[in-house]
Order: C-alpha cells, then sequence, then structure tokens
C-alpha cells in the first residue's frame, strides 16, 4: 500500500476530506428533501428500511457520515438520501434518525460488555410462552415483563399450545398484576390476539419451539414473500442474521421478529422505575424509608402495609423485582 502516512501514493489523502473541512453547524444541510423510512433489519452495517410513504418499498442504506457514532435499530424512524430508488445494488444514506420514543436493549454478555439496543419505537412487547412443549418458565417470563415495564412498552401475555395444556396455573401468577393476555391453540381463530395488535408496534418474543413462527405465518400472511423481498435486496440466501426483523401487519401495525434475543439487560432497571408501572402500589411505596428497594424483608417498605387483594398484587410484583437478578435469559 502507501509508503508513508502523507505519501503520494496513499490515494485516501487526496480524496477524503479532511475533518476541519465539515461545515459548521449552521451550514449543515436541512435535509429538506431527504424521504422517510422505517428500518426493517440490520446486517453487517447495512441497514433495510422500507419507504414510509409512496410505493413502500424496501431500500438498502447505509449510515452516513454526520450521524457519527450514533447507532441506528431496528424500529428506528430515519431519513434517507441519494439511491431510493431500491433497485438492484443501490445505496442510500441514513442522514437522520428520529428522536426514539422507546428502547429495548438485550444484556451484555462476554463478546459485548455494553447493553445495546435492538428495537426502538415499539410500544408492545408480547411475550409468547407454550402451555406445554416447552413448558412454560415463570422466571422468563417475570424477565420479559420487567424488560417491557423498564423500557416503557405495554407487556402481553400471548400463551399458545391451550390444545395441550390448561393456561390456568400460568394465569394465576400474572392475573394479579393486570398483565393482559390471549390464549391460543392449535387452529384458534386470531382475532382477539390481531385486534390487540392493530395500530401498533409490537415486538414478539419467544423461546424456539412456542410457536412463534406459526403465529407470525398466521399473522403475516405473506410474512415469507416479505422475508424474500428483505433477502433479495441484502443479497443473502435467508434471513440468517441475528437481527430482529419488522414486518408489516395487513391492515395498520408492525410486529417485530426477534430471533436474536436470547436475554434482556436489566441491570439498568431500578426498583423505583418498575414500580411506576403499578400505580397503586407506587403509592404505597410513598411512606418507604429513602433508599427502599421494595423487596421481601425490606424494613418499613410501605408494601408490606397492602391488604386485601393487593397482597397477592404486591407477591407477584416482588417476585418481578427478585427477577432482576437471576438468570442468564430473557
Ligand atoms: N399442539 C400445538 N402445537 C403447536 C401450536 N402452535 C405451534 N405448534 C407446533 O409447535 C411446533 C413449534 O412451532 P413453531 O411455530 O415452529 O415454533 P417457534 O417458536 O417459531 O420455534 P422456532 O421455529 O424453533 O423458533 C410446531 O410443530 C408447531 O406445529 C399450538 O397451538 N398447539
Amino acid at each position: 500500500m502507501s509508503t508513508g502516512r502523507y505519501g503520494a501514493e496513499d490515494p485516501e489523502s487526496y480524496e477524503r476530506p479532511r475533518r476541519r473541512t465539515r461545515p459548521r453547524t449552521k451550514d449543515r444541510p436541512t435535509y429538506d428533501d431527504a424521504v422517510p423510512a422505517v428500518v426493517v433489519t440490520v446486517d453487517r452495517g447495512r441497514y433495510t428500511c422500507r419507504l414510509v410513504e409512496g410505493d413502500q418499498s424496501v431500500v438498502m442504506a447505509m449510515k452516513s457520515r454526520p450521524l457519527g457514532r450514533k447507532g441506528v435499530v431496528v424500529g428506528d424512524r430515519v431519513r434517507l438520501v441519494g439511491d431510493t430508488s431500491g433497485d438492484d445494488g443501490s445505496l442510500a444514506r441514513i442522514v437522520l434518525v428520529d428522536e426514539r420514543t422507546t428502547v429495548l436493549r438485550r444484556t451484555a454478555d462476554d463478546d459485548d460488555p455494553v447493553e445495546r439496543v435492538i428495537v426502538s419505537n415499539a410500544d408492545q412487547l408480547v411475550v409468547v410462552t407454550a402451555l406445554a412443549d416447552p413448558e412454560p418458565r415463570q422466571g422468563l417470563v417475570d424477565r420479559a415483563l420487567v424488560a417491557a415495564y423498564a423500557a416503557g412498552m405495554a407487556p402481553l401475555l400471548v400463551l399458545t399450545k391451550a390444545d395441550l395444556a390448561d393456561p390456568e396455573p400460568v394465569l394465576e401468577a400474572y392475573r394479579p398484576l393486570g398483565v393482559p393476555y390471549v390464549v391460543t391453540q392449535r387452529g384458534a381463530d386470531l382475532a382477539e390476539l390481531r385486534e390487540r395488535l392493530a395500530g401498533r408496534t409490537s415486538v414478539l418474543l419467544g423461546h424456539s419451539g412456542v410457536g412463534k413462527s406459526t403465529l407470525v405465518n398466521a399473522l403475516v400472511p405473506d410474512a415469507f414473500r416479505e422475508v424474500g423481498v428483505v433477502n433479495a435486496v441484502t443479497g443473502r440466501g435467508r434471513h440468517t442474521s441475528t437481527s430482529a426483523l419488522l414486518l408489516a401487519l395487513p391492515g395498520d401495525g408492525w410486529i417485530v421478529d426477534t430471533p436474536g434475543i436470547r436475554s434482556f439487560g436489566l441491570n439498568h432497571v431500578e426498583p423505583d422505575q418498575l414500580i411506576e408501572a403499578f400505580d397503586d402500589l407506587h403509592e404505597l411505596t410513598r411512606s418507604c424509608p429513602r433508599g427502599c428497594t421494595h423487596g421481601d424483608g425490606e424494613p418499613e417498605c410501605g408494601l408490606d402495609e397492602a391488604t386485601g387483594q393487593q397482597v397477592d398484587r404486591v407477591r407477584s410484583f416482588r417476585r418481578l423485582l427478585a427477577s432482576r437478578e437471576s438468570g442468564a435469559a430473557y
């Protein structure tokens, strides 16, 4: 390559503008002609976007320099410039990312010590759990619920395979918290679920085998074709990346399939943040001593003053609270 950092043979020293030549903020382009789009999936620095207006075609894009190190994730509302034709080999540039209304983070792990945002702007977290085959795991559901409340997303529990087991034992654990739920089984009518998804952006979460693909295929009849379009644009044989994938529901609304989420980072979730999702319990904690963590055995915790049905609610809330500390999954 080049013989020296600024050697004549180094083509980059000619072609790349020096940092200092960047326009000052006040001179920056306004991107008035930028095209609004939503990020559908992310794969190795390439962002598959769907235009929000017009024919809603799928366009491949990269981040533009003014974004700097700012991350772009599935669900982000962005503005594109450049080639937004979506034609083979075309590449647009993302120049703006709209402010996010919500963020869902996955946990830090050995490969990556930072809790990263995986999906933005979703307003509902759908926790799909089979009633049997595989057995439901309360700890995982609890952690998913904590992630939802912490992210400011409404939770929805979807219990599948009711043809194999009674949903009642699972529902008992979540009824005191008022978690909305839908029970389904093989061949069931999904009208109730569709209604709960309509007009919202819902992240679907579920372990392998719980029936998530079955649901996605039923909800998005052309999911297969949609994934095909994305794959054609990304040039991959199939959707193999572990990134989330945003799919348009017929009518109004979006679902985000999440093959890559195995666990949530809940380290950032404070007890006081979680309790805000439960108005009446929040009220009880007003009498707590400073720094109270509202857990079992906390001296003088206001939650201990609960009476009647609220006692069950406090017990369930404390179970959620404790789930933050447990397990590697969800
Ligand atoms: N009995 C019964 N079986 C179901 C139901 N829903 C899905 N299944 C079956 O459960 C198995 C797993 O379903 P999938 O939809 O592939 O599950 P998944 O959660 O997407 O799992 P992965 O594809 O591994 O991610 C399949 O054999 C389905 O036919 C249900 O409501 N009742």
